[in-house]
């Protein structure tokens, strides 16, 4: 159901936050400079460099000057081919000194960028599960990646458009010092160039946004519906048209923003070589004139001319360097977003280990529990597929309320009860995935906060419902939960959860590749798969959630037994759908609405003749009733495996 909701409510909705409208958060400026600090050093020799690059740049026209006024015009071809060397010289060295000045730019943008996405992929690993549920994957791979590069490209522009001032304040003198009136006179024309410049950087700016955003929502879109579950909804459930339609409107606008940003891009290199050509014509108009007045000789205007010619680059940089620093700021201040999320569930600094030798039990103390609100553990930016705003601001519910329980160590414990109880949460308790909101979960006589997660891993072993594996083959699927296993652990695993006569037909057995999510494996294949990775593991305490799903009798008659071998000598949680695993269960936890409403053995609750007596008979005295198999092909399959999990809620 969620994954319909998700899947309806990916499109982008109006009132989403537009992140760059987004106002940059105070003490971010702090923040980004932190990151630089420990490159501080390769910030100086870049400037050194930079500077002597400048140097340069206004050293080149003088030699000119000198070339043509006391060469060319003197007669000296001496002097002529040493100026004309010295000029070829520099421009070799300036070449050399701007790769190197290039080279500590993308040292420092490339340094700050590793040391930012460790920290954050360390971040977010840590980030509890309950953000996950609430991201979409595509933005917030969008977020950690591309924001990444984002900064670092506009951080090179950035140090590049900073040298660019002492380039514009040294060709400034010098065009003063050659000639006032000609200095002034091109100087008018700056402005007159710089404002359709900085208006067309604008629009780029923005529409190159808006193509970014665009094409992380359609990234995000396709990653979600082409994914096998995604793609498997879409053929079962989808609505072609409608998607196709959805598909084309956003390409749509994709091409539309590109078209513009094509326009926009080339208008602002248009403007600046038509208002070079108009400055050059200008400079060789009037300084022409001046020559032939005699004011200066013709070597100074041929300096000017030059000069100009490298005045217009730095001084374009120079315009964008108030939004290139923006950009830098806002997606450092985006990636700072993701790293301000508290991990909420976090291993105290004196949390212990526990001992690894037998069974620990498992108690709930009065323990209550609501699942986080999306303020507390998401944000809004990050669920893009979700209309904004929903469910911000909201008290979530208690989904569990005063549970006391216990789970004697070495026994199984069947929780069972209608729909959304509370069965799941419950588990999600005992293997930490979220910290009660009330009460005390302890294992072994321990409140789980005062443990290790590293020994809570070793201790906990989990087999859900809905087996995920990588896109791998199976050996490493497997090795996996223990990467030291030896190929005869594997086997014995494999034997144990049954699946080893299947792994063996296989043409290239334990090297055989799952597909995505393991699709190439049937359902109960998936589940042994996953029994044996929990028998690697081998933890002393196993939570396990009883697949709900029909499977053949022989998969299914495997399955049990595989089950047999994972919970013995074990502290077993079950979620049962089948009556053979809760008639093996020593105590059977019938949860509703959010608590304990019996427990007792399988006897024990059909004499009382309460909610787990009505879920039986409902279940099992009438199976056909609600659409199960019928009774006697359910008694061919080991016990009486009849799942149980769609009993409406009793009353
Ligand atoms: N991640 C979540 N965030 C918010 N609410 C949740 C979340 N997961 C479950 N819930 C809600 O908590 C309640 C209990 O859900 P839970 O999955 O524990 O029920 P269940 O007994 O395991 O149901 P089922 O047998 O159908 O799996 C339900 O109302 C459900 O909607």
């Amino acid at each position: 159901m969620d994954v319909v909701m998700r899947f309806g409510g990916v499109k982008k909705s109006d009132d989403d936050p537009d992140p760059w409208q987004t106002k940059i958060r105070p003490g971010t400026l702090r923040r980004v400079l932190a990151y630089f600090r420990p490159h501080i050093g390769k910030v100086a020799l870049f400037f050194l460099v930079a500077g002597l690059e400048s140097f340069i740049v206004v050293a080149t026209p003088l030699l000119l000057l000198e070339l043509v006024d006391n060469g060319i015009l003197k007669n000296d071809a001496g002097y002529v081919t040493l100026m004309a060397f010295l000029t070829a010289g520099l421009a070799v060295v300036g070449a050399l000194l701007s790769l190197l000045a290039a080279y500590i730019s993308g040292r420092i943008g490339q340094g700050v960028t590793y040391d930012l996405r460790v920290q954050a992929l360390d971040h977010v690993r840590r980030l509890p599960i309950a953000f996950f549920t609430r991201t979409q994957t595509g933005v917030l791979v969008g977020r950690l990646h591309t924001d990444l590069v984002m900064a670092q490209q506009a951080f090179s522009a950035m140090l590049m458009a900073a040298t660019s001032v002492v380039t514009v304040v040294l060709v400034i003198a010098e065009l003063f010092y050659l000639s006032w009136l000609v200095a002034v006179v091109s100087l008018l024309l700056i402005p007159l160039f710089l404002v359709p410049w900085i208006f067309g950087g604008r629009l780029i700016h923005r529409y190159a946004r808006r193509l970014m955003e665009e094409n992380t929502g359609l990234g995000g879109l396709l990653q979600e519906r082409f994914n096998v579950q995604g793609a498997m909804l879409s053929k079962l459930f989808g609505r072609p048209d409608e998607e196709m339609a959805e598909y084309a409107d956003r390409a749509g606008r994709i091409r539309g923003i590109g078209v513009r940003l094509s326009v926009y891009g080339r208008l602002g290199f248009v403007v600046m070589a038509l208002m070079a050509s108009l400055a050059t014509a200008l400079v060789y108009g009037v300084g022409g004139g001046l020559v032939l007045a005699g004011a200066f000789q013709l070597g100074t205007l041929v300096a000017i001319a030059t000069l100009l010619g490298r005045l217009f680059g730095p001084i374009t940089a120079l315009s964008g360097i108030q939004e290139t620093a923006l950009t830098v700021v806002v997606s450092f201040d985006r990636i700072f977003e993701v790293l301000d999320l508290k991990p909420l569930i976090e291993e105290r600094p004196d949390a212990v280990g526990l001992a690894k030798n037998e069974a620990p039990d498992i108690e709930f103390e009065n323990v209550s529990f609501r699942y986080p609100s999306a303020d507390e553990v998401s944000l809004p930016s990050l669920e893009q597929n979700v209309r904004a705003g929903r469910g911000r601001g909201e008290e979530t519910p208690d989904v569990l309320r005063d549970v006391s329980l216990r789970v004697p160590a070495g026994t199984i414990t069947a929780l069972v009860g209608p729909s959304g109880a509370g069965k799941s949460t419950l588990t999600h308790l005992v293997t930490r995935l979220y910290d009660p909101t009330s009460g005390i979960v302890r294992v072994g006589g321990h409140d789980l906060r005062d443990l290790t997660f590293e020994s809570l891993r070793q201790t906990v072993g989990v087999v859900s419902q809905d087996t995920y594996l990588f896109h791998d083959t199976i050996r490493e699927n497997l090795l996996y939960a223990r990467p030291t296993a030896t190929e005869d652990e594997l086997i014995e695993a494999c034997e144990g959860a049954q699946i080893w006569d299947l792994i063996q037909s296989l043409p290239s057995g334990l090297d055989t590749v799952t597909g995505d999510h393991g699709y190439r494996l049937s359902g109960g294949e998936k589940q042994r798969l996953a029994i044996a990775r929990l028998l690697l593991k081998a933890p002393s305490i196993v939570v396990l959630d009883e697949a709900t799903a029909h499977l053949d009798s022989e998969s299914e008659a495997a399955v049990q037994r595989a089950l047999k071998t994972a919970l013995r000598n074990r502290t077993s949680v079950v979620i049962a759908h089948r009556l053979s695993t809760i008639r093996e269960a020593d105590q059977i936890l019938v949860i509703d609405g959010g608590g304990v409403r019996e427990r007792g053995t399988h006897e024990e609750l059909l004499a009382q003749g309460g909610l787990y007596a009505e879920l039986y008979h409902t279940q099992f005295a009438k199976p056909e009733s609600n659409g199960a198999k019928p009774a006697s092909k359910a008694a061919e399959v080991d016990d009486e495996p009849e799942p149980v999990h769609h009993v409406v809620r009793g009353g």
